[in-house]
């Protein structure tokens, strides 16, 4: 679940830039990238690691002018190869650089019908790559030599025909401005704030607030689905609505795993909707296992924290952190390989015994996926002495791959993939398991914005928003991007050349 952000500034962006991606690490740990417009030229530095290693004082000093974008990489298509690091640039029309969070579902097609129609040629296989050609194609047709909104939003418009699936991007087009737009669904999140100056107004778009609040920008609202924004380098800002059937289904895992939870997306606060969430499972484990004797309850940091306070409070039961986080360990879950993630769990987090020891312990996570981080802990909580171990997942069971910007292109892989909570239960090796309804993750989601009707749930329930996901698709996926299909592709890779600005 890659971040992105960009700024309009009266003075120079770098700085800001830098700021609002650090905050926003948590969506991808990979790569880091900006791009700055300075006099007519682009100015460039991306590559894999993290924002503190990715930029030293050189590159700063180098990403100078007044508009930028930035990105920050979890890789969902392609590969993790630096060749993949965001932006992309193009050199026709204008000069266009992009950042994209989200994910295709159609940039095969698109690829080569860039190529057939526009002889465009897309030298990775980044979906983000295939999607800056597809909008510079749509730039190229509709505007003149001096670019104006409407041809901007023409371009949206058209460009929302011809793709597909989840994403919020934004893009500085060299002499013109600065473009963000949403996808018809809303799936990815975006918000657009500002900032007063001496000079004038600063704008900035963002994929959560929290980046906003880094850099002292006031939220002005969320870009919404279908949308495109447009503010030029002189600071003017424009939007307009450019889909045609645009609908608000924003995914319902940036609530439970990705975001923030100091973050407000859609008109909900991830930490209000993590409460709630944790109160609703609260009320059914106390329905559902009124027999059990629950001690006491035990996050699983770091996400499941603000859940699992609430559940504690619910059940009217002490809340204690029995497991210390190394705080040096980026997430595990978004970790590009099965063996790497496997092995940071315990790297990660080890157990207090004099939480455990003598125990019947209820562990709270705010979701299972592949299961890496139940299993181990687990075990973790009986080595330190636990009588019972019971587990309670503040999201339902994960049976579905994700094909909008979220890494589980396998069902295989899922742990709950052709299993029932009891033999969940068994594989992790608990003594309880509970999952949340998805009518309760819903409704958990909903209560801070009533406004909100439906969301990305495909994870949970295999309905795919797009309504473009067949059986076909997800095997081809699954034969792509499966653990052993990513590692073939890493090994060829290394062995390549590679086409982009290492910027040293
Ligand atoms: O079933 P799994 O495949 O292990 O995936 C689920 C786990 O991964 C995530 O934690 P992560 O370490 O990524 O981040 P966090 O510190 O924000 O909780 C999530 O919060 C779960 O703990
Ligand atoms: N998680 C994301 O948003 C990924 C963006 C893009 N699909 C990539 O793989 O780089
Ligand atoms: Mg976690």
């Amino acid at each position: 679940m890659c971040g992105i952000v960009g700024i309009v500034g009266k003075y120079p962006v770098n700085q800001a830039l830098y700021d609002g991606l650090t905050v926003l690490q948590h969506r991808g740990q990979d790569a880091a990238g900006i791009v700055t417009v300075d006099n007519k030229t682009l100015r460039l530095r991306k590559a894999n690691g993290l924002v503190k290693d990715v930029f030293e004082a050189r590159h700063m000093q180098r990403l100078s002018g007044n508009m930028g974008i930035g990105h920050v990489r979890y890789p969902t298509a392609g590969s993790a190869s630096t060749a993949e690091a965001q932006p992309f640039y193009t050199n026709s029309p204008f000069g266009i650089a992009l950042a994209h969070n989200g994910n295709l579902t159609n940039s095969e097609e698109l690829k080569d019908e860039l190529f057939r129609t526009a002889r465009r040629h897309v030298n990775t296989n980044s979906d983000s790559e295939a999607l800056l050609n597809a909008f510079a194609h749509e730039l190229d047709i509709h505007a003149d030599m001096h670019v104006n909104p409407d041809h901007i939003f023409r371009a949206v418009a058209n460009l929302h025909r011809k793709i597909r699936g989840g994403y919020a991007v934004v893009a500085v087009v060299i002499g013109h401005g600065l473009v963000a737009f949403r996808d018809p669904n809303g799936i990815r999140p975006l918000v657009m704030g500002k900032r007063e100056t001496a000079l004038g107004t600063e704008y900035m778009v963002a994929s959560e607030s929290v980046a906003l609040d880094a850099d002292g920008f006031t939220v002005l609202r969320d870009v919404a689905p279908g949308e495109a924004v447009y503010i030029t380098e002189d600071g003017e800002l424009f939007s307009q609505q450019c889909a045609e059937n645009p609908s608000y289904a924003p995914c319902i895992f940036e609530y439970v795993y990705f975001a923030r939870p100091d973050s407000t997306i859609d008109n909900v606060s991830v930490y209000a909707s993590r409460v709630a969430m944790g109160k609703k499972l609260g009320e059914k484990i106390k329905k559902e296992w009124a027999h059990l004797d629950i001690d006491v309850v035990i996050p699983i940091p770091e996400t499941s924290n603000d859940a699992a306070l609430q559940i504690a409070h619910e059940l009217g039961l002490p809340y204690r952190q029995g497991y210390v986080k190394n705080r040096y360990i980026g997430r595990t879950f978004i970790m590009p390989g099965q063996g790497e993630r496997k092995k940071s769990v315990k790297r990660k987090l080890n157990a207090i015994w004099q939480e455990f020891k003598g125990k019947n312990v209820l562990l709270v996570d705010d979701s299972i996926v592949r299961g890496t981080t139940s299993q181990q802990i687990i075990d973790m909580a009986r080595e330190a002495g636990a009588k019972k171990v019971y587990f309670a997942s503040a999201a339902p069971e994960i049976r579905f791959p994700n094909v909008y910007g979220i890494d589980m292109p396998s069902a295989n892989e899922l742990i709950a993939h052709g299993h029932d909570v009891d033999s969940i239960c068994k594989i992790i090796g608990a003594d309880g398991l509970i999952f949340q309804s998805l009518e309760d993750l819903v409704d958990a989601v909903r209560t801070e914005n009533p406004e909100l009707k439906r969301f990305e749930t495909s994870v949970f329930d295999g309905i795919y928003v797009t309504n473009d996901i067949d059986q076909a698709y997800l095997n081809r996926l699954d034969a792509q991007r499966n653990e052993a299909a990513k590692k073939k592709k890493e090994a060829e890779l290394s062995a390549s050349l590679e086409l982009h600005n290492e910027g040293n």
